[in-house]
């Protein structure tokens, strides 16, 4: 079977030189896969340039069998592709529900009551706050907002950019695990992570990007217990 997301050798920026080189990586349907690698290696790039936000060079990338490079991103939104950027990834001033409500906006759901009844489902955190301001929920909260906005539209598959950023420890896992659930539903996650130990434990499959190159790709469980990625990025010791 082919992957939902098929990305080959994929070069792109931002009007200058390359910050991504030559990168392919798969995801399979339903699937959490995870892109790691230090500062700057151009992780948030990808998932931009998946997302239709930068200027692609060379390669092609593929959803469903079906070219996305030169769409708009409103097109993606469309056709199942939601993301969560890291910063600014809610609407603080707006409520919840109001923020919920934004989600729907590109690519309204058939039933949007189900939908948001399903969010909540999700994250019960969230009912007892609907009328609240966004922007005065806990940072763990307020991902789950974000979150909750990027579900709003079904999609198939999420981008998320760093969704623990910044997190509590205990908020940190409860995210991850959200995580989880959300895969249930049957939506294929690509995240970029800091938090590279914890995202390989929950991902099916991690792509260490290096210098805007792919460097070691794997299973979750395969990468941990890789020594080079181990020393390079994972602070050493076995888990
Ligand atoms: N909008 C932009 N315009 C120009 N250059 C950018 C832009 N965004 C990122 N870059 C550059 O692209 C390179 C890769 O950045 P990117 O954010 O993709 O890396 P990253 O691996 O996600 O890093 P981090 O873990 O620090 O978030 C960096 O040198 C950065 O300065």
């Amino acid at each position: 079977m082919s992957a939902l997301l098929s990305v080959r050798g994929l070069s792109a920026g931002y009007g200058g030189p390359p910050i991504i080189e030559d990168v392919s990586f798969d995801v399979e349907e339903n699937e959490i896969a995870v892109i790691l690698g230090p500062n700057g290696a151009g992780k948030s790039t990808v998932l931009k340039t998946i997302f239709a936000l930068t200027s692609v060079t060379g390669g092609a990338i593929d959803f469903h069998g079906t070219s996305l490079v030169g769409r708009k991103t409103s097109t993606l939104v469309t056709i199942g592709i939601s993301a969560v950027p890291q910063s600014r990834n809610i609407f603080p001033h707006l409520s919840v529900d109001e923020n919920l409500d934004v989600g729907t906006y590109a690519a309204p759901p058939a039933d949007p009551a189900a939908t948001r009844e399903n969010v909540l489902e999700l994250f019960p955190d969230l009912r007892a706050k609907l009328k609240q301001p966004a922007g005065e929920l806990s940072g763990g909260q307020r991902q789950m907002v974000a979150l909750g906005r990027a579900l709003m539209c079904e999609p198939k598959l999420m981008l998320l950019d760093e969704p623990t950023a910044g997190l509590s420890p205990a908020y940190l896992e409860r995210i991850f695990d959200l995580l989880l659930d959300i895969r249930k539903t049957g939506v294929t996650i690509l995240l970029v992570e800091q938090n590279a130990r914890q995202a390989l434990q929950i991902a099916d499959h991690g792509h260490v990007l290096v210098n805007g190159r792919n460097f070691a790709s794997g299973t979750g469980k395969a990468l941990l217990a890789d020594e080079n990625v181990r020393r390079s990025f994972l602070g050493g010791a076995a888990a």
